[in-house]
């Protein structure tokens, strides 16, 4: 939070125990997920496991099965104009709003947002910040996926939201249009985020917490590094030694280096210490959690 100093952080979101059921299936199982005023909070998850389903609980456009939820303090399901003034949603493009101009829309969106919310972006002030400013007069019908996404993040923006939830933000980006669009959210810093990914490098760059969901469930909640010491026991160390190659998982890999060498001196060659990824501890989550399927 840009301001609030020493002040603890309030939760913008606070969920315990949601259900969501869809036929005789809790495709969200008894989910617990806070998110606190100012943070960036990545649900990371794989096909299906309820990521999009949690969010739009949360965004009041579907109805839980059970549970405890707040939204800057309020049930999303009695939540009024003036509460999702306070929200902003970035969906999958606005592919209807192609005849309109870009400027043109972020000034018809601002001037709707205008009676709810005292400092609403003026348009010039969001195409500067998502990098739009080139394109002010273009078609939204003719931008690029990428300008197309960034004008996606502008129109959830117009109301200068406390929480933003953003689903899949960069899915079909190149490098450069990522690297672009983690540089905007990086500038929000007032704004808390919710976003969803299937994008490791993405959920450890952004977020300050990373919340693990596979099968309706959170399995892992935390910052990269604390998800990574849970399985810190694990190091991969790699070598040849005779023309053989060797690779294994240690928990010491330090004491086995050196007994490595004591033993076998220069006979080893090509030695790899690589300590577990964000994307090993994924994996073994996923693989340790998710259930059996027939
Ligand atoms: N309207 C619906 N009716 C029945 N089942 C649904 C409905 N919407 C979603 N599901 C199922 O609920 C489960 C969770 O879906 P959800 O879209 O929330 O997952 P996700 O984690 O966002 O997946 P992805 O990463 O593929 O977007 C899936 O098995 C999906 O098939």
């Amino acid at each position: 939070m840009t301001s609030a100093g020493d002040r603890a952080k309030r939760p913008v979101v606070e969920v315990r125990g949601l259900r969501v059921r869809y036929g005789p299936r809790d495709v969200v199982d008894g989910v617990d997920l806070t998110v606190a005023e100012g943070e960036v909070v990545a649900l990371l998850g794989p096909n299906g496991a309820g990521k999009t389903t949690t969010i739009e609980v949360l965004e009041g456009f579907r109805k839980r099965s059970a549970g405890e939820v707040r939204v800057l303090g309020v049930d999303p399901e009695r939540g009024d104009e003036a509460w999702r003034a306070r929200l902003g949603v970035v969906l999958q493009s606005w592919r209807d709003h192609g005849r309109w101009r870009v400027r043109e829309l972020l000034s018809y969106l601002a001037a709707l947002y205008a009676p709810y919310r005292p400092d609403v972006f003026g348009a010039d002030e969001l195409l500067a910040l998502v990098g739009l400013t080139d394109h002010a007069r273009s078609r939204v019908g003719v931008l690029s996926g990428g300008q197309r996404r960034r004008l996606d993040v502008a129109i959830g923006l117009v109301g200068r939201p406390d929480l933003l939830f953003l689903d899949e933000p960069t899915v079909g980006f190149d490098p450069e249009a990522r690297r672009e669009f983690h540089e905007v959210l990086g500038r929000l810093s007032a704004t808390a985020v919710l976003l969803t990914t299937h994008d490791l490098a993405e959920a450890e760059k952004l977020a300050d917490r990373i919340a693990v969901l596979v099968a309706g469930r959170v399995v892992a909640d935390g910052t990269a590094a604390e998800l990574a010491a849970r399985i810190a026991g694990d190091t991969e160390v790699r070598y040849r030694l005779h023309g053989r190659e060797h690779v294994l998982s240690v928990a010491d890999s330090t004491d086995y280096v050196r007994e490595l060498f004591a033993e076998h001196g220069r006979a080893v060659d090509d030695l790899e210490v690589r300590r577990a990824s964000l994307e090993d501890v994924y994996l073994a989550l996923v693989r340790e959690s998710e259930p059996v399927s027939a």
